[in-house]
């Protein structure tokens, strides 16, 4: 093992809890913690799944057929594993999430799809038959899917995709038709040149009139020859600012036959004389996109702890300036800007993770309702999935670009992992349904709950507003009164953009005008209440753990109270109009949290320590467990290939006639 960096030996010997008990909280046991680093060596010691050459320096051809052999590997290991009862969901969760699979394809994987949205799409929307016919194939990767909805034209509102289905009795077919240029798909992942197969969302007519969109299976590809089916226009989008190696695709339709079976039918059917029978809820053809954002919230949690795992290593390791005259230049991380830039994305991070696993659980619950027909906790679920993904995300890719930031010039080299984290987090912000475009969707819940508010005492997530306008806490030092002002900053916001809504309508505007003329505030509400569930969770999840040492216990407090504090601060102007807050109290708040950094300096190494996560997943010359920054930059610049040969061909070719036209 290679010798530890000075600064990172003294730090470790700084902590003052175990790291193997937060490691084993944050798995959920030791047994998952054990489960977790065997199935790490399964994959990450695998030499083939191991890159020759850094990726950034493959072309973009070169990039896709490389991850498109790495993708291929490592789904036959995870058969292997499923086959061998080892690991069950949790394989795919770590292989498709933002942590081992962030790893081995640093620039996203092409088949994710096919795991993510194909196959949850047939199990969600497909009968009986049809699972029975498709799931098979899918899971066995006889064929490859993915999942196209959006379009050129197209990607919020989808209610207006263009793509028709159109059902001919005669021949028992849909026939798929692109007639615009902007109907045609755009961006699936995968749908370029890896899948065979896709689920297409299209607009359903039959008997002459439009039913709306439906999911279809299509198939794209020649199950032998690879070659697009007669009909199918196909290719890749091109270069993005990440995930370039993700195949990112097109997709148009020239009268393509499928058969009437091809329509996911366990909502609505479609009988073979072209009767269109129709579902309890036209929303359940949305179930996989609140699946995955359900999902993707646990991500924003991975990429955050990667990201604070390397920028707080490296600002233990990295001395810079002097902070008193002829004293050594200091660790970066004793400047307390520094750590306002590094702790409160650790304690983000923690936040992340718990209502991520209680997102999880909530969802759980309510498609197990929906199997037995119940529908009533849908659009609260749908209104916390949607505002968890756009805070979640936007939080994630804010904290990866400050923590790139706070490590200085060596964070913008791809080397540090930084930028290609980033590439990966913002991405979130847009995909699965944009971040502003799912504010108001929750805002749009919390509008009808605020207006009718008679069952509201059922409902776990809004239940505070019923009288939280009123809290008017006077300021104390704790967690519970953040949390009782940001409910009364959430309330006050909704109530406001309420009041706003009517006033326009009474001057005479259309509701939906008045909803577009307030919308920035019901961006803001929206934000505000998922603000209030991140803490909640976070504070409920820390009173609950009863069995963990009290120096444990005291860290995950500090934690929990600086993610109340730096987000009360964040909110200061909401503070002071919307409660009893006063500027006095601003002013101890901002010592309270100048506290809880100081108080969580000599344990930050060993926090993101904790996490445990590999130096092949953090693939960061800044952030490697021995902390030998330097050697590894070094080692790494040497990869370039320009540093392949002394002199490059371009100084014959032009620099040289150059510099003698010059003479
Ligand atoms: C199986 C094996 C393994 C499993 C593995 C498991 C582990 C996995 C591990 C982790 C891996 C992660 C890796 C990720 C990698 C990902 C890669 C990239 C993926 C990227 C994919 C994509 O990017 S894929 C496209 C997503 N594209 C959108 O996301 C469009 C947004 N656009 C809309 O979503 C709608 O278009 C929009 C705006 C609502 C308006 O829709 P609209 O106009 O029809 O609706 P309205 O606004 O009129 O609303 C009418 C009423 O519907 C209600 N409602 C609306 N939505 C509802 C809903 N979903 N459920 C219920 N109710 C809903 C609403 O609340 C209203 O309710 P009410 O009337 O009562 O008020
Ligand atoms: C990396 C990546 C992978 C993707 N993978 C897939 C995939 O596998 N399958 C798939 O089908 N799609 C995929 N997508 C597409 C993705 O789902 C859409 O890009 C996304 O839903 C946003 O839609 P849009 O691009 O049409 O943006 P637009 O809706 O055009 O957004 C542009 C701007 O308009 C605003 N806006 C739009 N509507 C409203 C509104 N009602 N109110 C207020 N503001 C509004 C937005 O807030 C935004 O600021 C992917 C996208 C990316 C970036």
């Amino acid at each position: 093992m290679a010798k530890i960096n000075e600064d990172l030996l003294k730090e470790r010997k700084k902590c003052s809890f175990n790291t193997a008990e937060l490691t084993h909280l944050l798995d959920g046991g030791k047994d998952k913690t054990l489960e977790r680093r065997s199935r790490e060596h399964f994959f990450l010691d695998d030499p083939e799944l191991r890159s020759k050459i850094p990726s950034e320096y493959l072309s973009h051809k070169e990039k896709y057929e490389e991850a498109i052999r790495k993708s291929c590997i490592l789904f036959r290991k995870v058969q292997e594993l499923q086959e061998a009862g080892k690991g069950g969901m949790d394989n795919y969760r770590e292989i498709l999430g933002g942590q081992l699979g962030s790893a081995i394809l640093k620039d996203g994987n092409p088949i994710t799809l096919h795991y993510v949205m194909f196959i949850p799409t047939i199990m969600g929307q497909g009968n009986f038959e049809q699972q029975a016919e498709w799931i098979q194939k899918a899971w066995t990767c006889s064929i490859i899917g993915t999942y196209a909805q959006t379009e050129l034209g197209h990607g919020t509102f989808i209610r207006g995709l263009e793509t028709t289905a159109t059902y001919d009795p005669k021949t028992e077919e849909f026939v798929l038709n692109s007639p615009t240029l902007t109907s045609y798909k755009w961006w699936p992942g995968g749908l370029g040149h890896s899948a065979n197969f896709a689920i297409v969302v299209a607009q359903l007519y039959t008997q002459g009139k439009c039913h709306g969109i439906h999911p279809f299976i299509v198939q794209l590809r020649d199950e032998e020859t690879h070659m697009p089916m007669k009909g199918i226009k196909i290719g890749e989008i091109g270069c993005k600012l990440g995930m370039n190696s993700t195949n990112n695709g097109y997709l148009g339709f020239e009268n393509y036959r499928i058969p009437r079976t091809n329509l996911l039918m366990k909502n609505n059917k479609v009988l073979p004389d072209g009767t269109y029978v129709k579902s309890p809820s036209s929303k359940l053809t949305y179930g996989t996109m609140i699946f995955v954002r359900v999902v993707l919230v646990q991500d924003c949690a991975s990429y955050m702890k990667k990201a604070v795992t390397i920028a707080t290593r490296y600002s233990a390791v990295r001395h810079q300036s002097e902070m008193k005259p002829n004293c050594p230049e200091p660790q970066i991380i004793d400047y307390v800007t520094q750590q306002y830039k590094l702790f409160p994305y650790i304690a983000m991070s923690f936040a992340f993770q718990y209502s991520a696993s209680w997102l999880w659980d909530i969802y759980n619950n309510v498609t197990g309702e929906l199997e037995s027909g119940q529908l009533e906790n849908l659009p609260e679920l749908h209104a916390l999935a949607c505002c968890l993904k756009a805070v979640g995300t936007a939080d994630c890719a804010a904290g990866v670009e400050t923590l790139r930031l706070a490590c200085g010039g060596h964070g913008y080299m791809t080397a540090s992992n930084l930028p290609s984290t980033y590439g990966l987090a913002t991405a979130m912000c847009t995909y699965e349904g944009e971040n502003t475009v799912l504010l108001l969707q929750t805002a749009r819940y919390l509008i009808k709950i605020w207006q009718n508010k008679k069952n509201i005492q059922k409902l776990p997530t809004v239940r505070y507003l019923d009288n939280a306008l009123f809290n008017n806490r006077s300021y104390e030092k704790s967690v519970s009164w953040i949390l009782s002002a940001l409910q009364q900053v959430a309330a006050a916001k909704i109530d406001l953009a309420n009041k706003h809504i009517n006033d326009r309508v009474r001057q005479g505007k259309a509701y939906e005008d008045a909803w577009n003329e307030t919308s920035i505030e019901l961006v803001a509400a929206a934000d505000a209440h998922c603000r209030t569930f991140l803490l909640d969770i976070f504070n409920l999840t820390v009173n609950n753990f009863q069995l963990i040492s009290p120096e444990l216990k005291a860290v995950l407090t500090d934690l929990l109270e600086l993610y109340a504090v730096h987000t009360a601060i964040r909110m200061t102007g909401d503070l002071l109009r919307f409660t009893n807050t006063i500027g006095k109290d601003v002013e101890a708040l901002q010592l309270w949290l100048e506290e809880l950094l100081a108080k969580i300096r000599p344990n930050a190494i060993g926090i993101v320590d904790s996490f445990d996560i590999r130096d092949e997943v953090l693939g960061s010359a800044l952030g490697a467990y021995d902390g030998n920054v330097y050697e590894r930059l070094f080692a790494e610049a040497q990869k370039s290939p320009l540093n392949q040969e002394p002199v490059n061909k371009s100084f014959g070719l032009y620099l040289k006639p150059f510099l003698k036209n010059n003479l």
